[in-house]
């Protein structure tokens, strides 16, 4: 599918990444429909469908749990974005996708996804970070900040300093930080400069995902 290449406004984009929860029902604890709901009642303001690792679902029963958080997310007014599986997202008509170094850069995307999407990227150096922003990507997903258990081929462990270096040499794009980050190691991430925050074991993991997502939305508020 191709359509015009429109980009959303950056600061729009921005705006949306505070509490940037990511999931799949690998991670849940409980009916993943469930805990997406209680996470947005705490507070999330956008949502990655990310279906991936041992168990992961597949085929069609991915879709279904693919478009039913779509339905929730759609609710409540939040974002829905598609890691990895550009096929899905265009047949579900997400806001977006975010994909890693692996995958189709986001100029190729912008025109398979057609106007309007978002195109988030991982980027782990300041060479990844500036071929990303020359290919169009509308935020970035630096890390792994701190150790991660969601991700077993995740890069070095690098905490904040390309997020703080990249904001020091005046570069702007919206930036969320990804890797291990929990209620208690969310600060000094903002502090570095990132736009938000990306959390999947703290909230998919937790007794009560509404309250660990209210704390993370009190941390990204100040
Ligand atoms: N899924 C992600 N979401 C973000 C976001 F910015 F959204 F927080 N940043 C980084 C990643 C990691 O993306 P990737 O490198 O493709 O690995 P995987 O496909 O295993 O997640
Ligand atoms: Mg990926």
């Amino acid at each position: 599918m191709t359509g015009n290449d429109s980009r959303l406004d950056s600061e729009y984009v921005r705006s949306q990444l505070r509490v940037y929860f990511i999931m799949g029902s690998v991670n849940c604890r409980r009916p993943a429909a469930a805990v997406l709901e209680e996470a947005i009642a705490g507070g999330v303001t956008i949502f990655q469908f990310r279906e991936k690792g041992p168990g992961a679902l597949t085929g069609e029963d991915k879709f279904n749990l693919a478009r039913e958080l779509q339905r929730i997310c759609r609710a409540h007014g939040v974002l829905f974005i598609v890691n990895d599986d550009i096929d899905l997202a265009i047949a579900l008509n997400a806001d977006g996708v975010h994909v890693g170094q692996d995958d189709e850069p986001a100029r190729v995307l912008r025109e398979q996804l057609g106007g309007g999407k978002i195109i988030g990227v991982s980027a782990h150096t300041p060479e990844e970070v500036r071929q990303a922003i020359a290919d169009g990507a509308d935020y970035l997903g630096i890390g792994p900040v701190y150790p991660t258990a969601s991700k077993d081929d995740a890069r070095p462990v690098q905490g904040t300093i390309l997020i703080s270096d990249l904001r020091r040499e005046g570069i702007t794009i919206p930036i969320v930080g990804i890797g291990g980050i929990t209620a208690d190691n969310a600060s000094p991430v903002l502090a570095a400069g990132a736009d938000g925050i990306s959390v999947i074991s703290a909230i998919a993991g937790a007794e009560h995902p509404q309250a660990a997502a209210a704390a993370f939305a009190r941390l990204a508020a100040r």
